[in-house]
């Protein structure tokens, strides 16, 4: 996550990069590659004063990582990646800092993200316009409560990785049938990419879109059917109730 936000980041020209990470030539690459300044401990990180440090660390060693910033500028503002931490937990290990949740998607590394975004109260007015430049400039925002946050950010983080599901089998259908790997490839995700638009910009629901789709009596509807028959609704619903709930 942490090196699609950086890609992000680094498309916009606009920012002035640091990754923290231990010693690690996959980061050293990247840093040579988006021209970013890696640091290796969170001393170094401090010294650099950043506006904004994001998390994107394993859930399970983040509040050690938390708890070696409280010398970190108070003006510097930590926007957290990480899902299974509460905004309660960051702000009992830094009291005076200003500390926001997000879920956002790998998508953000095109700068097509979206970022389910909690804001808590506390936050100054030019802070949250701060934060939602930045977030912004990755694709959509979406703010949430934090109770939502698990829900949202199920749908908009882990979905990716189910929709590459889809095209992969997408492209394995074409494959069966005699298509080159790389053109089934291509044919389903700039399939996706448009139907996705098309939902987005004419604002109709999935379902009227899908029936526009299915001609009485076409081939379409067969396809439909087939897939309500094997499970496919159902399968895409347990699929996000079991991470969302896990
Ligand atoms: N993957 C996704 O789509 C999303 C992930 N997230 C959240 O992002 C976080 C990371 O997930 P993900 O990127 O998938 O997991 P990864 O395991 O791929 O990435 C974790 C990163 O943390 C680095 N790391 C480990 N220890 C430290 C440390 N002490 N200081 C700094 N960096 C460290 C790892 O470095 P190294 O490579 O050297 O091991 C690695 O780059 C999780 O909390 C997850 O909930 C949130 C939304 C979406
Ligand atoms: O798989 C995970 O745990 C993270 C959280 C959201 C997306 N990926």
């Amino acid at each position: 996550m942490g090196s699609a936000l950086l890609e992000g980041l680094a498309n916009t020209h606009e920012f002035e990069l640091i990754g923290k990470n231990p010693i690690n030539p996959r980061v050293s690459d990247l840093s040579d590659k988006l021209s970013f300044t890696l640091v290796h401990s969170i001393a170094e990180l401090i010294k650099l004063s950043p506006n904004f440090v994001i998390l994107t660390t394993p859930a399970s060693i983040t509040m050690d990582i938390v708890s070696e910033l409280t010398d970190l500028d108070t003006n510097s503002i930590i926007i957290s990646a990480v899902a299974g931490h509460s905004y309660e937990e960051y702000h009992q290990a830094l009291p005076n800092h200003q500390i926001v949740r997000c879920i956002p998607n790998i998508p953000v590394s095109v700068n097509q993200g979206t970022t389910s975004l909690f804001i808590p109260e506390n936050i100054s007015d030019s802070s949250r316009e701060e934060i939602l430049d930045l977030l912004n400039k990755l694709g959509e925002t979406i703010l949430v409560k934090e109770e939502q946050l698990s829900i949202v950010g199920t749908i908009g983080g882990c979905s990716p990785a189910f929709v590459d599901v889809f095209l992969d089998a997408l492209a394995d259908s074409g494959v069966l049938e005699g298509l080159q790997r790389k053109l089934a490839n291509k044919l389903a995700a700039s399939m996706v990419n448009g139907a996705a638009t098309l939902a987005l910009k004419s604002g109709k629901e999935p379902s009227l879109l899908k029936d526009q789709v299915c001609s009485p009596g076409g081939t379409t509807i067969k396809g439909v059917v087939s897939l309500e028959k094997n499970g496919f609704r159902n399968a895409v619903i347990e699929a996000v109730k079991a991470a969302n709930h896990n």
